[in-house]
């Protein structure tokens, strides 16, 4: 139940910073919960990876704003969106007013009129719980240790990317998560009724035991 505006369908937010595990655990909420699963993130990527594919410069903000304006999950077939640099121009996209408001109504629409006729909707990224989706149901910030993401990420990455030093991915996730937090607009922070998760010392089936309790707990008080 969204809080605020009544709207029947169930909204989770879960946001935090790079690799933090939001979107495992999202996806294992939308699966247990039967709810439709948006991963943000993805939007910022596709913005950024279209801009790139034509050889312009994701701080371009009139470039990148147009780029979020025509944005169509068709364009992106075969795009590799989950690289290293995507998420770099990711950020510098997500930075950029325009891009923001052209992927809003997209993501607000999603939770309140989820795919499929889905039961409600999980939405993860930087700012659900705080700008997409202020009313929602339930909010998480996912956080884990800088050191233990970097080396996540590069366990994610090193298969296909046998040069990556976890080192790199370090640093790129740190320059990442200061961007994300120090942005004007749609700055990355916990909302104040978000439950801060942090997964460090949690294994992904703890992670999701731990988010599980707090659902069903909200679900049980809206009932
Ligand atoms: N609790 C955990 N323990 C160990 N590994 C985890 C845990 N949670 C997620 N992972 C792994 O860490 C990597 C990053 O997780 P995930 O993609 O869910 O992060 P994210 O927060 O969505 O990242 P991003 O915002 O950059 O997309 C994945 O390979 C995932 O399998
Ligand atoms: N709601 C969101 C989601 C993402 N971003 C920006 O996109 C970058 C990539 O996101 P991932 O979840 O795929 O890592 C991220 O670093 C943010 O800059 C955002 O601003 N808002």
């Amino acid at each position: 139940m969204d809080k605020a505006s009544g709207n029947s369908s169930i909204v989770v937010a879960l946001d935090g910073p790079a690799a933090s595990g939001k979107g495992t655990l999202a996806r294992l909420i939308s699966d247990h919960y039967g709810l439709a699963y948006l991963d943000t993130g993805t939007l910022y990527r596709g913005v950024a990876w279209l801009v790139m594919r034509e050889g312009g410069d994701p701080a371009d903000r009139e470039r990148a704003a147009a780029a979020a304006r025509d944005y169509a999950i068709e364009k992106l077939s075969g795009a590799d969106i989950r690289t290293k640099e995507v998420g770099a121009a990711a950020s510098v996209v997500a930075a950029n007013s325009e891009v923001r408001a052209a992927l809003l109504d997209f993501q607000r629409r999603f939770a309140e009129t989820p795919p499929k006729n889905a039961v409600g909707a999980v939405l993860d990224g930087r700012d659900i719980g705080t700008v997409v989706c202020p009313d929602a149901t339930v909010k998480f910030f996912v956080t884990a240790s800088p050191k233990t993401r970097a080396h996540r990420r590069w366990l994610e990455l090193i298969e296909a990317r046998p040069e990556l030093q976890e080192s790199e991915i370090y640093q790129d996730l740190l320059e990442r998560d200061a961007r994300d937090a120090a942005r004007d607009d749609a700055p990355m922070a916990a909302a104040q009724d978000a439950e801060l998760l942090d997964t460090t010392h949690l294994s992904i089936d703890a992670a999701f035991a731990a988010a599980r309790r707090v659902i069903d707990g909200v679900f049980r008080r809206c009932g």
